[in-house]
């Protein structure tokens, strides 16, 4: 599926007003749950530096920065940024791609993506920059549309994507252009397993995922190695080879 940057940042342009009120009716108000397991997961500690990427309006930062972590919001649609900024004055949001993060290698403590990575034109090195902008240590954390493991649940899914998603935007919003591209895009996103392996293959080390309401969402998790594991990895890369050898 194409993704060029400049039409996916217009499109939240123009719908970035109404989107967090969208978003709850289209997800049946499962997106306040899904924000509750993301807070759990991360447990924003007070100081701490977290980089939500792809934040939008801030609806998946504010909670941290409640937590008191110092949370930067980046994204790349400027609407989206303004409204955030209006509604969420405490926060400091950054305009920037998630594909080149405008800060120094080994800056925070925990970078977090909520409903962002699916729409990033190239998602694997949107996870390398991730790696990068982490200290050692630090903790990834992705928040995705994802595949319903069981059959039933999967075609039923599917069934709400195909019909009753487009019809509701068609009557909620002025923009039912963007509700065809997100049914598109979560169609053509990988699975659990292929996004588990993006993350390891990225460079990040204790990656585990768990499903959310039956895997239509799945929230992936992974760590920058530290000097320690990363000599460890090494080793047994190295250990392996004189066994193959
Ligand atoms: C579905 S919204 C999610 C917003 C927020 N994280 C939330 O949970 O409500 C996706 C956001 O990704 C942003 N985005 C898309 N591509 C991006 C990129 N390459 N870099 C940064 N943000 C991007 C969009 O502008 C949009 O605000």
């Amino acid at each position: 599926m194409q993704k060029d940057p400049d039409d996916v940042a217009g499109m939240f342009d123009a719908t970035a007003k109404r989107y967090d009120l969208l978003n709850s009716l289209l997800s049946g108000g499962n997106d306040r749950l899904w924000r509750i397991h993301m807070q759990r997961a991360v447990k924003p500690q007070p100081g701490e530096r977290i980089l939500d990427v792809a934040a939008g309006t801030g609806a998946s930062s504010a909670p941290m920065a409640k937590a008191g972590a110092l949370v930067t919001a980046l994204d790349l649609s400027a609407g989206m940024i303004e409204e955030g900024r209006r509604r969420h004055p405490d926060i400091e949001f950054v305009h920037g791609s998630a594909e080149e993060l405008p800060f120094a290698s080994d800056t925070f403590d925990a970078v977090t993506i909520s409903f962002g990575l699916r729409n990033v034109q190239h998602p694997r090195a949107a996870l390398s920059e991730f790696l990068r902008v982490l200290k050692p240590g630090g903790r990834l954390f992705v928040c995705e549309f994802s595949q319903p493991p069981v059959n039933v649940v999967r075609r039923g899914y599917e069934a709400y994507l195909g019909t009753v998603l487009p019809g509701m935007a068609r009557l909620a919003s002025s923009n039912p252009e963007a509700y065809r591209y997100l049914v598109e895009s979560i169609r053509s996103w990988p699975d659990q397993q292929a996004l588990s392996q993006w993350i390891r293959t990225a460079g990040f080390t204790r990656v585990a995922h768990r499903n959310l309401t039956l895997g239509v969402v799945a929230l992936h998790r992974g760590r920058k190695p530290t000097e320690a594991t990363g000599a460890i990895r090494l080793a047994r890369h190295a250990q392996a080879d004189d066994q193959e050898a």
